[in-house]
């Protein structure tokens, strides 16, 4: 990192973060730690406690001030508007935890006293078709920026933003490595929506000759980059493929299904093939120059841990 972009977060060890917190501390069950966690999962109490805690206490912090901004605007408009979504962007690298991490802000904030309704709605929704991408000559890009329908999600955004009391997002199908035509979720004014994905600190190329007027990241109310060493991530990138070839590809709906029968070492071969031709070049190239957009980036260590948080200075 340069001096210059140093110079504009404030860096905190994991103890330094861990004492800011001022809330009684806080126990999840083992079956909520479970659910939280994802696939590999050794999320714990303490971490919950030491780092989550605190972001949800500072995130807290964020949200009252966007109200109370919003009551004065529209005292001094004199206009009755309501408060929209406040919006918190997730960011960073396939498989360094976005969806994890969003999962723990999610039932988090939903214990706030006010009791938020917080949804979640990934960017995966906003990929093109496998049909589209094969006929753009994308199939080995999916994740890239050009593998997204940006105008599809600047719209949704714009329509949450709006006010719109009900809003749909396209649905994303892991398991059949391919969005589900004609299948939607619905986004009805919930308090708090969480934005996960690895594009949603990209700014949009030219596309040809007119660039897009409006950035995702004008949507957010705060954004959050979560970040890793690359060695750490294909760890548990590999880690997953793993799991899942145990799991979601033994079924025969799965678009992986052949990869089911493969022993650990040749998995291990295909997902590091998979890891090096796809997902590590998006990484360097369009993920990670995005961290110094957020205004909070996360780093974690190899067991997931958080070892240091920077916050953006304001
Ligand atoms: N905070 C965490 N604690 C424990 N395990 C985690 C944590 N974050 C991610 N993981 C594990 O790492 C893997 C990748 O996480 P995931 O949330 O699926 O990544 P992404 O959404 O970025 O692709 C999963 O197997 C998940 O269980
Ligand atoms: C669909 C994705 C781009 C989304 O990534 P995610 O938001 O789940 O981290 C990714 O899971 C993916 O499929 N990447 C392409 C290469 C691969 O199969 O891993």
């Amino acid at each position: 990192m340069t001096t210059e972009q140093h110079s504009t977060y404030i860096s905190l060890s994991r103890d330094e973060w861990a004492t800011l917190h001022s809330s009684p501390a806080f126990q999840l069950t083992k079956s909520e730690i479970k659910k939280l966690q994802g696939t590999i999962g050794n999320l714990t109490n303490e971490e919950i406690n030491k780092i989550y805690l605190p972001l949800i206490q500072y995130l807290s912090f964020n949200i009252q001030a966007m109200k109370q901004l919003h009551k004065v605007r529209n005292q001094f408009l004199k206009k009755d508007t309501k408060n929209l979504p406040f919006i918190i962007g997730v960011a960073g690298s396939v498989a360094v935890g976005k969806s994890t991490t969003s999962r723990i802000l999610q039932s988090l904030l939903s214990n706030l006293p006010e009791k938020p309704k917080v949804e979640i709605v990934t960017t995966d929704g906003f990929l093109f078709s496998n049909d589209v991408l094969k006929e753009k000559g994308l199939s080995d890009k999916k994740g890239f920026p050009e593998s997204y329908d940006l105008k599809g999600l600047i719209e949704f955004l714009t329509e949450i933003k709006s006010g719109n009391p009900r809003v749909q997002a396209p649905v994303y199908s892991h398991l059949h490595y391919d969005i589900i035509p004609n299948e939607y979720i619905d986004v009805c004014q919930p308090d708090i929506i969480i934005v996960e994905g690895i594009n949603v600190l990209q700014t949009p190329k030219q596309v040809g000759d007119s660039i897009p007027s409006r950035f995702v990241s004008d949507f957010f109310d705060i954004s959050i980059y979560v970040d890793a060493e690359e060695n750490h991530i294909l760890k548990w990138y590999l880690e997953r493929f793993k799991v899942l070839k145990e799991t979601a590809f033994a079924q025969p709906e799965s678009y992986f299904h052949r990869f089911a029968g493969l022993s650990d070492n040749e998995a291990e071969e295909i997902a590091t093939d998979i890891w090096n031709r796809i997902n590590k070049v998006n990484l360097e190239n369009n993920i990670l120059p995005t961290k110094f957009r957020a205004d909070i980036i996360i780093e974690k260590g190899i067991n997931h841990q958080v070892e240091n948080i920077k916050v953006r200075k304001i």
